[in-house]
């Protein structure tokens, strides 16, 4: 190896080419003191030499330091970050660990047993009263859990304004509904888990929904009421049928622009089919039998299949058609037709936004036509049972508009007592309870129905949802450790809000199992009681479709009663036949 050296002392480089460094001895520092260097150069040439070589090292040193100084930089500003969020990070992780290991207690609940947890705790049999039970002896939260699997009841209207709205970052997520999947509707917004797909659509759908935009609709709703009547002059004893076109018709012209003129519109069939599947599965596979079919696979292998194409088929059709009105000029404003020019004006129709609105616009159909019906419904099922509220209801349309006058929505400040009667409809019997919700909280956690051994464990906890599933709203899911008043709720627990205790609790409602409009009246004319707010869910899951809901069965209250009396059948010999309230729990009520 060869090397120069360069000296303070002599200013002079000595070229050493026996690979020690030349001043190992005296002697060899005398030997090789040279006037003209090993290469052969002279002193000049040496000079230019050696100048050339600095400025090569001064070149290749100033730009290391300016490389260096770069780094130094960037090294202080990961450090800065570093220094800011390693504690922040570090911090919480010790906090969720902290959590953990102060084993804060879990809202409280019925003993558990090791493993199985709550599954043997439950009633055995459907039983309504179950949630009700647990909230008299638990109170406002309530922690199960089956086979390791967190449910959190919520019975508290407080609490669930606590955790759903006040921590809606974190409780917005819904957990996996497997079977909804299957039938074709895991796109749909009520299903989408929380995340950049959901706020989108959410946001698409509750733009076009607000309290200001379904001004807008009222039109449809005044023109397909007055069809309504009709219809029950006609054939009062179809009212149920009459109910349901009404909605639908309302619904579907508000989506896609299409007046609903005839009975064998294609839209309705598609409706009519769509909510076949929907009664048929999963809501009313007993879970006996949901839990048989799934073990042997066939949900997945037939039934399943001929649900998907039918859905399938009402999304594709119901955009085609506004996508051919719109090449042809026809549209009439929707909200399908509305969306999709506004993507072109902004240039944004790609696939995935158009899908979007396909998919959006089915879902305004799937939550809003079964809902609005279920409660009007329940309205005609109240007005028979209880003739004295119909008549101080007619009294009150009487005085206001004179008889026989139709109510319009200008009307609505001046008839408190009718929007009571609607109000105490919802409160009472709500339409979405969802027994099978709670059947389909069993196929949260990521059960596969297509294995075998998860089958099995999902059979067991057929056992317990079947009965603890009579009044929940649609389930949330927490997606962070979190906690509550010093309980510990774990990260990913179903969160179900027991919207019928809600609004039959006996600390907000007195006497809450009768009906009574005049609860909601300010005092002294009534009781002061609250709105049944929760009757449309909670926090960023809250119901965007709640003010067109609310317009909708308003319009149809309010003529019904102002043109009808409501009554029930008589036997032969002129008794009156009162009907019995069942519900069948499908999606809705
Ligand atoms: C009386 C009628 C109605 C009732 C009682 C009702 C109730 C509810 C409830 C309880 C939820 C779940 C909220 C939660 O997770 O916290 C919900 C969600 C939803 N509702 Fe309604 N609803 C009604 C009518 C409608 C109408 C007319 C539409 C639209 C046309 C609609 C569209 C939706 C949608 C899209 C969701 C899913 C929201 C999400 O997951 O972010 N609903 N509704």
């Amino acid at each position: 190896m060869t090397t120069f050296r360069r000296f303070k002392d002599a200013g002079t480089l000595f070229y050493n080419s026996e690979g020690s460094d030349g001043l190992s001895s005296s002697a060899s520092k005398s030997r090789f003191l040279p006037r003209q260097s090993a290469l052969g150069l002279s002193d000049c040439e040496l000079a230019a030499y050696i100048t050339s070589i600095r400025s090569l090292l001064q070149h290749h040193i100033l730009h290391g330091l300016k490389r260096f100084r770069v780094s130094i930089v960037i090294g202080m500003i990961t450090t800065i970050m570093l220094v800011l969020t390693v504690p922040v990070v570090v911090a919480l992780w010790i906090t969720q660990t902290r959590l953990r290991r102060a084993k804060l207690p879990y809202p409280p609940g019925p003993p558990a047993e090791p493993l199985l947890g709550h599954l043997r705790a439950l009633p055995r049999t459907y039983d309504r009263g179950v949630y009700r039970r647990l909230a008299d002896t638990y109170g406002g939260i309530v922690y199960l859990h089956v086979l390791g699997k967190p449910t959190v009841i919520i019975n508290s209207e407080k609490i669930a304004i606590d955790l759903l709205e006040k921590r809606g970052v974190i409780y917005s997520d819904r957990p996996s509904f497997p079977l909804y999947d299957m039938i074709g509707w895991g796109d749909t917004l009520t299903f989408l888990p929380y995340g950049h797909n959901f706020l989108k659509t959410r946001k698409l759908i509750q733009d076009q929904l607000t309290r200001k935009k379904c001004i807008i609709f009222e039109d449809i709703q005044l023109a397909q009421r007055r069809i309504l009547l009709q219809n029950l002059l006609t054939s009062p004893e179809q009212f149920s049928f009459h109910a349901k076109r009404f909605v639908v018709a309302v619904v579907l012209e508000i989506t896609y622009g299409r007046k609903i003129t005839s009975d064998d519109d294609q839209f309705l069939k598609d409706a009519e089919a769509f909510d076949k599947i929907v009664a048929q599965e999963p809501g009313s596979l007993s879970l006996r039998k949901a839990s048989v079919l799934l073990t042997l696979s066939i949900v997945e292998s037939t039934t399943t299949t001929e649900s998907q194409r039918t859905v399938q088929e009402a999304k594709e059709y119901g955009i085609s058609v506004v996508q051919d009105d719109l090449a042809s000029g026809n549209a009439r404003p929707s909200f399908c037709s509305l969306g999709l020019e506004e993507l072109s004006r902004e240039q944004q129709n790609s696939e995935e936004e158009i899908g979007r609105i396909k998919v959006s616009a089915f879902q305004l159909y799937a939550a809003g036509a079964e809902t609005t019906w279920s409660a009007i419904l329940t309205f005609f099922f109240a007005m028979v049972l209880h003739p004295d509220i119909q008549r101080k209801s007619q009294r009150e349309l009487d005085e206001v508009l004179g008889h026989g006058t139709f109510p319009n929505y200008e009307d609505r400040d001046s008839l408190p007592y009718l929007t009571c009667v609607i109000y105490e409809v919802l409160r009472l019997d709500a339409p979405i309870v969802l027994r099978h919700h709670g059947m389909n909280g069993i196929f949260t956690g990521g059960i596969q129905s297509s294995h075998w051994v998860n089958l099995q464990i999902l059979r067991l906890y057929l056992g317990m949802f079947t009965r603890l599933s009579s009044a929940s709203g649609v389930p949330h899911r927490v997606m962070e450790d979190d906690v509550y008043e010093g309980m510990f709720i774990p990260k990913g627990s179903t969160i179900i809000s027991n919207i019928r205790h809600m609004l039959t609790n006996e600390d907000v409602y007195h006497d809450p199992f009768t009906f009574c409009p005049e609860r909601f009246l300010p005092k002294p004319d009534g009781y002061g009681e609250p709105l049944p707010d929760a009757v449309f869910g909670f926090g960023r899951r809250i119901c965007p479709g709640r003010w067109l809901a609310l317009s909708g069965l308003w319009v149809s209250v309010a003529s019904v009663l102002a043109m009808f009396d409501i009554k029930p059948i008589q036997d032969d010999q002129g008794v009156d036949v009162l009907p019995k309230l069942e519900f069948h729990d499908s999606l809705t009520r």
